[in-house]
């Protein structure tokens, strides 16, 4: 049950690595094994045999599209919200920026993003910007119009506790279907949720569940079942749960309850270097226009260690960076240390091509061409995995204007709601893989959470925890959570015990006032369900069955629960509903962003054209190339390399992903 990587197919590559021989030795180099004469012949028989694959592969392709897209018409044009919420937001977004929103002026000649994002829109400069509200695409649902949660529409009592729903409906639907994709794909997912969304909640360490319902940020603590499959067995009949900050925190008295996105609401890599002044300043080096960072023993670059000390004892260190939560899993801290890297890379490469740039040049150019990498690689390598190929292409890349009247904010039932539906494809485990394929420790997912040192506990940890990600099937897009973040999320040391990613999930929906399944189905261009049997177009009946049983009215289903029951739609990962929301935010994060990478904007931060094509050439892949020692990949960051004949056929580092940093050389002085 725990388990739900197939051990199977771990095994070291035989023959993966035989055909272009491009194998890493042992000291972590590439190296050619074959002579000279063999080789031309065998490249001569690979090329020809590609362009045949190639060939029948766009055959294949051409055909399916035409079938499934009955004709190249625009997919899906019908489906909301991408268009009605456009200048729509609810009621208290406006009342924020009356009553409390900051005055802020800009200078329209800036060349780079600041820090917290103002003054992107220069019409309204605090759009988008850090520590602003979360819009609304729907006005805010609670029992009392205000801050209450939610109750049943029938009889006025409170909704299934969310651990009831989490165990009657999702805990024991655990798939192994195989996954195409590897685990990279889950975690861009993390990290630029990161980018994108903070919601501060009041973690100020105080068990809710012992204090109880009077003090107001605990009144929302999770009821467990008494026969709780698990918790039953450790006596545990409340989960803590403590609800999240309001506009009241930032000094904003504001009805309905009203949350803040404590991070930059573009997608800047504001993970990396923080969301505002005071952050990113802390991060920098000031010298060559690097980030600060630790170098270990063997020389490998860490971002720094945090002066706060992990509760795990002496040299359990955190690490630094521009988002708090970096500690939170091996493979988000993996990430924002590889991202560190990649800047300085940046900034080493752009000196080297223009040795007069100052600091603050190498810094700012280095974090516009890093920022661009992240929206290049969401916008063409993840999407359309998430949101399915022709949807990302007809709906959100649809064409590139940058458009001022739209409000490029992240939108709560976005991050409260449809993003946490891909909390299904987290792993319950991870491999660490060795440089001969060998896989030399598996590790759970929730034995490592707010643990980050296991990354340099062994120097050869990065690079094979970085090679299972890219070696391991992804858990499938399915109706559950795996079952270790469904039970044991951040338990303490010598403890098994700990809490449900599930449950907070749908209390975190409920305390920020998500408007209940039915009225996302209604924006979402769905028919509004009268019956449970109305939920037939998007649900599987045996779910509609538990639906009914849980819940008096089909008003009452939690967003969530119903978006994550929803078969996903074409080849997305997601049902109808989340698509849609997820297709919102992102469209309107690219048409909102005055600095989208390659939107038609004119700004005197717009990317040349010579300067733009190297970063539309950009891959993961790069990325991973430039900061580790990986040294040869498939063609796709987000698919699992896996030992078949076709996958096999990888890349060298060294001939496929090198950047080409010309445009930036000095004489090149454009932008
Ligand atoms: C190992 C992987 C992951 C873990 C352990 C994890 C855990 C968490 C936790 C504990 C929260 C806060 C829950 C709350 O108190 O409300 C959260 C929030 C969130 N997660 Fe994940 N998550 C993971 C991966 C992902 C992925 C793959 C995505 C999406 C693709 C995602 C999207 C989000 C979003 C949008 C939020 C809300 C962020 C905010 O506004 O503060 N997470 N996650
Ligand atoms: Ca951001």
């Amino acid at each position: 049950m725990v388990n739900d990587i197939p051990l199977e197919t771990w095994n070291k590559t035989d023959e993966s690595t035989v055909l272009l021989s491009l194998n890493k030795n042992n000291d972590g180099h590439s190296k050619s094994v074959y002579d000279a004469y063999q080789g031309r012949i065998l490249i001569l028989f690979l090329a020809f045999t590609l362009l045949i694959f190639t060939f029948a592969i766009s055959a294949v392709d051409l055909w399916s599209d035409l079938g499934s897209n009955d004709g190249d018409q625009p997919v899906q044009s019908s489906l909301h919200p991408i268009a009605i919420v456009d200048g729509h937001f609810s009621f208290e977004t406006s009342e924020y920026l009356v009553r409390c929103a900051p005055i802020v002026r800009c200078d329209s000649g800036n060349k780079y993003r600041t820090a917290n994002g103002t003054c992107n829109n220069l019409n309204n400069p605090i759009w988008g910007s850090s520590n602003t509200p979360f819009v609304r695409l729907v006005k805010a649902h609670y029992s009392d119009g205000i801050s209450k949660l939610r109750v049943s529409s029938e009889n006025n009592k409170p909704l299934p506790s969310a651990r009831e729903i989490q165990i009657r409906l999702f805990l024991n639907k655990q798939s192994k279907i195989p996954d195409k994709n590897n685990q990279l794909l889950m975690q861009w997912g993390q990290f630029i949720a990161h980018d994108v969304s903070n919601l501060a909640v009041d973690t100020d360490g105080r068990d809710c569940c012992l204090y109880g319902p009077d003090l107001p940020s605990c009144e929302a603590t999770i009821k467990i079942p008494v026969d709780d499959p698990v918790y039953s067995e450790y006596n545990k009949t409340c989960m803590r749960f403590t609800r999240a900050m309001t506009s009241n925190n930032y000094s904003c008295p504001l009805q309905p309850s009203t949350f803040m996105d404590d991070a930059s609401h573009f997608i800047d890599g504001s993970q990396i270097y923080g969301s505002n002044d005071y952050i990113m300043t802390s991060l920098r080096s000031f010298t060559d226009g690097t980030l600060k960072s630790v170098t270990a023993d063997d020389g490998q670059e860490f971002c720094p260690h945090s002066s706060e000390e992990s509760p795990s004892g002496a040299n359990k260190y955190f690490y630094n960076s521009g988002d708090s939560r970096i500690n939170m899993n091996l493979g988000l801290a993996l990430f924002h240390n590889m991202f560190m890297r990649f800047h300085n890379y940046v900034a080493f490469k752009l000196k080297s091509a223009n040795s007069t740039l100052s600091d603050e040049t190498l810094f700012q150019e280095s974090r516009r061409i890093v920022g661009a990498v992240i929206q290049h690689v969401t916008y063409t390598q993840f999407l359309p995995i998430i949101l399915g190929k022709n949807y990302t292409e007809n709906i959100i890349l649809v064409d590139s204007k940058y458009d001022p009247s739209v409000n490029p904010s992240t939108s709560q039932e976005f991050s409260a709601g449809a993003f946490r539906v891909l909390h299904n494809i987290v792993p319950a485990q991870q491999r660490l893989v060795d440089s001969n394929y060998t896989t030399v420790r598996v590790i759970n997912v929730t034995d490592w959470m707010n643990r980050p040192y296991l990354l340099q506990e062994q120097s050869s940890n990065f690079d094979n925890l970085l090679r299972g990600m890219l070696y391991t099937g992804g858990r499938s897009s399915q109706h559950s959570y795996n079952y270790l973040i469904s039970n044991f999320m951040f338990h303490p040391d010598n403890s098994v015990i700990g809490t449900d990613l599930l449950s907070y999930d749908i209390q975190r929906g409920r305390d920020t006032g998500l408007p209940p399944y039915n009225k996302m189905r209604e924006l979402c261009g769905l028919s509004v369900a009268y019956s449970y049997d109305d939920l037939a177009d998007v649900i599987q009946s045996d779910d509609i069955y538990k639906l009914e049983e849980l819940y008096d009215s089909v008003n009452d289903i939690d967003f969530l629960v119903g978006a994550l029951l929803e078969t996903p739609e074409d080849d997305a990962l997601v049902g109808k509903t989340s698509r849609c929301v997820i297709g919102d935010f992102f469209r309107r994060s690219r048409t909102g962003d005055r600095f989208f990478y390659d939107n038609d904007a004119e700004h005197p931060g717009k990317f040349s054209k010579d300067k733009l094509e190297v970063i539309k050439s950009i891959s993961l892949d790069h990325v991973i190339c430039a900061t580790s020692l990986v040294d040869h990949l498939q063609n796709n960051s987000f698919t699992k390399i896996d030992n078949g004949w076709y996958s096999s056929m990888k890349w060298d580092c060294d001939e496929k992903y090198k950047i080409d940093f010309k445009p930036w050389e000095e004489e090149h002085c454009s932008n």
